[in-house]
């Protein structure tokens, strides 16, 4: 490993796991801090403590003490075998034993904390425990607890909303997910709705609006929210494209968790809303809830009136937010402890008892068990067809032969090549540049923007063989060649595809949105973003910070779907290689999907699931 990962003053395990690259250096030092201040020497402690750290800089909320080895480095790298791991046991003696553990009341400094659950024992960081039990004891509250409303109104409702695709006049054929979706988000305080790309979340949200808002009258207050700008300009632009049929009010907004919940930087406290100051909503919907970190998700439920009723909709999926916590997931999966409505299954019979359509599949007992605690999951793809859809269900259920099978089936939606068949990947790369380039020549900013999303190239990584940077240059090498003339990266030129990487809200642009150069006359050149039907323009130099992409990674793909998706593997041995990012990839691409790598890369990617330790999913016994 590069020597800035390591710790030169490391001693004992600590020093052996930096130097095999399992820990980095803040682990090390936050460890080392640790027993300067508690004079704790125990070395197996210690690992420990440095392990709990490196869990939450890896996206964990807390360790499991029995998967301590479980971690994911690079495979060709590390040789996690030959390491001394401590025993299980033994380490969790050593630290009920610890002053550096909260539960013995001698000790003035306990950092961190130790829970038995009903699968093991679990080490957190204290701030992440107690951000987690906030979240139980909110969600718990508010499952105990029932709304008033009216059951013929919302019947009523359910009749207009939710009819059959040919004949209007009769409902939608049984069952349908997001008819128990919309029952549920009235008749509880909280529910979560999952599902992948295009199974009707938003479509469900907006009826549900229209719902509460017959419920409640024209003075109900919404608050509409995501994580990032980007997916809170989509949550609002889908939602008021339906506002019209739906009797909606026109104009409704939505906003970042963040503005949501008044950002205040620089101050200690951070939001202006929270357990003291509560959100004014009635109700508030959570779009992309998959990107919410723990923390965020702590601070809205702090601040959400306990009479106001939350919304949380996502694809539980896809890969999860950039801090520690895999909330959405943890949610869907966590065990039931909810008052179940005895409404609901009068205002839904029929769709609990349907049995299987040929479009959707009769529910499950154990869905129609998670239905008591809100939680529903939308499974029938409303957009895109057939097999990219079971290839993204056959990845999320890791059935290996099934995505074998697809990738070589020779269906047209996918296609399946060697890291070195390159050639449809170049036509397709050069041929959308030409169209967006004829358009952007043109003036013609919506043509362009179109045909932006005609493909994309992705990428696991930034950096290396396989990362974004050396593809897209790559890309600008192609598309160069195929015009006769190299494209010169530092100069704006019409047809330059953009990603922008930070948010101005006045200008309405976000990190996330892409958009691209446009012609506008004969020698003005302006920055394109659509904007629903339309395209709003600004000169470049407004833009604020921003990349040309020729290439893209997954990771910022994330919420944004093309027509072909070309999904470039890395080998086998890549730690970010896993089941979530090939399903956040393949779930991109609406009519065609090209994976290119190596069968050993797709099965590596299919097997390594992101290990999100959290204690939300586990009951706690001590
Ligand atoms: N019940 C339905 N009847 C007819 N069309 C529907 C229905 N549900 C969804 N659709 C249509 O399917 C498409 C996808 O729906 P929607 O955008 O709500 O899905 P989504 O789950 O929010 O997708 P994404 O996660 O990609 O944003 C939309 O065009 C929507 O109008």
């Amino acid at each position: 490993m590069t020597d800035a990962r390591l710790v030169q003053r490391a001693k004992g395990l600590l020093a052996v796991f930096n130097e095999a690259g399992v820990l980095e250096a803040a682990d090390v030092h936050v460890a080392a801090r640790l027993q300067k201040l508690s004079g704790e020497n125990s070395e197996n402690v210690l690992l420990a403590a440095a392990f709990a750290v490196r869990a939450v800089r890896m996206g964990s909320v807390c360790v499991e003490i029995e998967r301590l080895r479980e971690v994911s480095v690079d495979a060709a790298e590390t040789d996690l075998d030959a390491l001394p791991w401590p025993q299980a046991a033994e380490l969790s003696a050593e630290l009920r034993r610890s002053p550096l553990v909260l539960g013995r009341a001698d000790s003035p400094l306990r950092p961190l904390r130790l829970v038995d659950t009903d699968d093991g024992e679990l080490l957190y960081l204290d701030r992440y425990f107690r951000q987690e039990q906030t979240i139980r004891q909110v969600l718990d509250e508010r499952s105990q607890r029932i709304p008033a409303f009216d059951d013929v109104a919302l019947e009523a409702g359910l009749r207009e909303f939710f009819v059959d695709a040919e004949d209007a006049t009769r409902p939608s054929v049984a069952p349908d997910r997001q008819r128990i979706a919309a029952a549920l988000a009235v008749a509880q305080w909280t529910t979560v709705i999952a599902g992948g790309p295009g199974t009707g979340k938003t479509h469900a949200v907006a009826r549900i609006l229209a719902l509460l808002f017959a419920q409640h009258g024209p003075g109900l207050r919404v608050g509409l929210a995501a994580p990032t700008g980007k997916a809170a300009a989509q949550l609002e632009e889908s939602v008021n494209a339906q506002a019209e049929v739906l009797g909606l009010p026109p104009g409704l907004t939505a906003m970042t968790l963040h503005r949501l919940l008044g950002w205040k930087p620089g101050s200690a406290s951070r939001f202006r809303h929270g357990a003291t100051n509560k959100l004014p909503y009635d109700v508030i919907v959570v779009d992309e809830t998959s990107m919410v970190s723990l923390t965020m998700m702590c601070r809205l439920l702090e601040a959400v009136r306990p009479d106001a009723r939350l919304l949380l909709v996502g694809d539980p999926d896809q890969l999860t937010s950039v801090d520690a916590g895999a909330v959405l997931a943890d949610l869907v999966a966590r065990p039931v402890a909810a008052v179940a409505n005895p409404v609901f299954d009068q205002l839904v019979g029929a769709d609990l008892a349907a049995a299987d359509d040929p479009l959707e599949a009769a529910l499950s007992p154990a869905e129609r068990h998670r239905l008591a605690g809100g939680v529903v999951r939308l499974s029938r793809g409303r957009r895109f067809g057939g097999a990219i859809a079971e290839l993204a269900v056959a990845i999320r259920q890791g059935r290996e032969d099934a995505v074998l099978e697809l990738l070589h089936s020779g269906v047209p939606e996918i296609s399946f090549a060697a890291p070195d068949e390159l050639d449809g990947l170049r036509t397709d790369l050069v041929d959308a540049a030409a169209a967006v380039t004829t358009a952007a020549l043109d003036g013609d900013a919506i043509g362009a923007l179109e045909a932006i999303k005609a493909h994309r190239l992705l990428c696991a990584h930034h950096d290396g063989p396989y990362g974004v940077t050396h593809w897209a240059r790559q890309a600008l090498d192609w598309v160069g060649a195929a015009n006769g003339r190299p494209i010169d990266p530092t100069r704006w030129h019409a047809g330059q595809p953009l990603l922008v990487t930070a948010n101005d809200h006045e200008a309405r642009i976000y990190n996330g949105d892409t958009g691209v150069i446009v012609a506008d006359g004969p020698d003005n050149l302006m920055a394109a973003f659509q904007r629903g039907q339309d395209a709003i323009l600004l000169h470049p130099t407004r833009l604020p910070a921003f990349q040309t992409v020729y290439a893209m990674t997954i990771h910022k793909s994330q919420g944004s779907q093309y027509d072909t998706v070309s999904v470039l593997l890395p080998a086998e041995a890549s730690a970010l290689l896993t089941r979530e990012l090939l399903y956040t990839a393949v779930t991109r691409a609406r009519s065609h999907v090209r994976v290119i790598g190596t069968e050993e890369s797709v099965l590596a990617g299919v097997r390594r699931q992101v290990l999100r330790a959290s204690g939300l999913r586990r009951v706690f016994t001590n």
